[in-house]
């Protein structure tokens, strides 16, 4: 969840915590009115108006992101503890309508029972407990309780619902915890997961004695170029063909020849700009598309790169004359691939017939 969202819900949680202030305080005035409330008009009015401050306080903090900078931005600590010093103030003041108002007590605690940590819960249930007991006992004390049984029997309900509360918080936030335990534990299944994908699409992108991308992989590369291609940009398209392959095949060996297939690949990826996409199209054949690449750049990219295989040094292997042939085509806005691709094989096909180890343009139409 982001900041805002988490911030969004915290306001909401304090206008309800608010609208209940205000549900209290209209309960207050009738207890007050009907002669139920112990104290002076201005002693209400002036709880009153502490209540509202107080509470115009908190959403000030809120609204302005102060909260965010303590340990637990909610505040649920805190605004529990407010709402348990304004109801103890206001059953210090009722009559035998206190019993009513306990119910009140139960609710502000309802309000930290999934955000206060269990310690936290215990100490305002505690705190509850010996608020409403010391007020009965010094009402007792000082012979002020209308009914003393009544209050006895209060206090032992209020005891009895807040070990039941505390007991209920544990279950609560146990489950909680097992459930956000099974959510990292989800969380860290589909990061595995997303991993295996990822080494798949490689495995399925990739040749794996090259480490080139391959055919398939190159032809969905170079169709979206294609498609996304703006009107006055040209692509280069080269198809490259190792010379006289079988032959080192048969003198060196198979392992030779794939060690020759491996050093193409490191020569072409170094001659390469990061933006090309060269990729085994098969055998000992590849591929390279240039993109943004006029004819002049083209042929001196397709020359550097004959010109530096033909210097590769293979380590341990006395193979000479390595040379390669290269059949290069341009595309352009509307172009289709298989054409672009047929166009290059022609040229390479002219390469090899006029002698190998030389790169020929398609658009040097000599045969015409
Ligand atoms: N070592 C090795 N050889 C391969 C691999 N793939 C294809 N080849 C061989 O590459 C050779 C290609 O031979 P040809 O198609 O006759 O081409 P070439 O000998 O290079 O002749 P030109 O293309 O006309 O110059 C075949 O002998 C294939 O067996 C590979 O992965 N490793």
């Amino acid at each position: 969840m982001t900041h805002n969202a988490i911030q969004r819900l915290l306001l909401k949680r304090f206008a309800l915590a608010a609208g209940t202030y205000a549900l209290v305080l209209l309960l207050l005035w009738l207890a007050f009115f009907t002669g139920h409330y112990d104290a002076p008009l201005t002693s209400v009015a002036i709880g009153s108006a502490l209540v509202v401050t107080s509470q115009a306080i908190l959403f000030a903090v809120f609204y302005s992101g102060c909260n965010l900078r303590f340990a637990d931005p909610s505040l649920t600590e805190a605004q529990v503890l407010l709402g348990l010093g304004w109801q103890t103030w206001l059953i210090a003041h009722l009559d035998e309508a206190r019993g009513a108002f306990l119910v009140f007590y139960v609710l502000i605690l309802l309000f930290g029972l999934f955000h206060l940590s269990r310690r936290s819960f215990v100490r305002c249930a505690l705190l509850v407990f010996f608020s409403f007991s010391t007020i009965t006992l010094w009402e007792g004390y000082h012979f002020q309780l209308p009914d003393p049984a009544m209050a006895v029997l209060q206090v032992c309900v209020l005891f009895i619902v807040l070990v039941w509360l505390v007991l209920y918080a544990r279950y609560v936030q146990a489950s909680r915890q097992r459930m956000r335990q099974r959510r990292f534990a989800l969380q860290a299944h589909q990061d595995t997961l997303r991993g295996m994908m990822r080494q798949l699409e490689d495995l399925v992108a990739t040749d794996e004695l090259t480490g080139l991308f391959n055919r398939r992989h190159f032809l969905r590369l170079a169709s979206r170029e294609l498609n996304a291609m703006e009107a006055g940009v040209v692509h280069g398209l080269a198809l490259i063909d190792l010379d006289h392959f079988k032959r080192i095949n048969d003198l060196h060996g198979h392992a030779a020849g794939d060690q020759v297939l491996q050093a193409f690949a490191g020569v072409a990826t170094a001659c390469l700009r990061d933006s090309d996409v060269l990729a085994r199209y098969g055998g000992e054949e590849f591929v390279v598309l240039l993109p943004d690449c006029d004819a002049d750049s083209l042929i001196s990219c397709c020359e550097r790169l004959r010109i530096a295989f033909t210097d590769v040094e293979l380590i341990g292997l006395n193979v000479r004359n390595l040379s390669l042939s290269a059949g290069m085509t341009l595309l352009e806005l509307g172009d289709d691939l298989d054409d672009a691709l047929q166009r290059a094989d022609q040229a390479l096909y002219r390469a090899k017939r006029d002698g190998r180890n030389r790169c020929a343009a398609a658009w040097e139409n000599v045969d015409a």
